[in-house]
């Protein structure tokens, strides 16, 4: 793996914006239309802090708490994006559950990852506050971002904290995330 080369996989509940957020990131385009993913790649060359990435972000299915985590989703990747909506308390409270699944299948006390409150622009109907999404990325040592994909207001800035949360733990001449170095037995 070339040391320039970034992993990032974007999990949570199903129809929280995950493909919406990495479409407005890498497409610079929001599409209204749902249409639920099984699994998809997408590559971005990023400069960040005057470093040039390839960073490759992996959209996943929707997850729920009987889900069980897909090693793919684990092993070789650097950092996490885990989306809740902040219209939707079950979402929110998944973020927990999936944190907590991906630490014990790396065995590891923290991950590099970002906390993100998806869907911001519906103010109205809102189950989430910002304090509490903050609180939870506290709790864990994540950042922790709120974002609209349909109004690309910090989109970027979810993926760029993920680099700076990859790169505080994976100093840039090893670029081999811990969890690939696991065996399945
Ligand atoms: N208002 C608003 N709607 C959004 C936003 N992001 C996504 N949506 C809508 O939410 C729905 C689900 O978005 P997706 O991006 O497909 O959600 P997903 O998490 O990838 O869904 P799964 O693939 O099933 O896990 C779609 O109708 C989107 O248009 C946003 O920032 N604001």
């Amino acid at each position: 793996m070339s040391s320039n080369k970034r992993r990032i996989a974007v999990l949570g509940s199903r129809s929280v914006g995950k493909s919406s957020l990495i479409i407005q990131y890498c497409q610079n385009e929001f599409i209204d239309s749902y249409y639920p993913t099984i699994e998809s790649t997408f590559a971005k060359t990023v400069k960040f802090k005057n470093v040039e990435y390839d960073v490759d972000i992996i959209d996943t299915a929707g997850q729920d708490e009987f889900s069980l985590l897909n090693s793919k989703h684990a092993i070789g990747i650097h950092g996490y994006v885990l989306v809740y909506s902040v219209n939707s308390r079950n979402s929110f409270d998944m973020i927990q559950i999936i944190y907590d699944k991906i630490i014990s299948f790396c065995g590891v006390a923290s991950i590099p990852c970002v906390i993100v409150g998806s869907k911001s622009d519906l103010e109205a109907s809102r189950q989430v506050n910002s304090e509490e999404g903050k609180r939870l990325a506290g709790e864990n040592h994540t950042a922790f971002v709120e974002t609209s994909a349909k109004l690309n207001e910090n989109v970027a800035k979810v993926f760029e904290e993920c680099l700076e949360e990859i790169e505080k733990r994976v100093p840039n001449n090893e670029a081999e995330p811990p969890a690939s170095k696991c065996w399945i037995m």
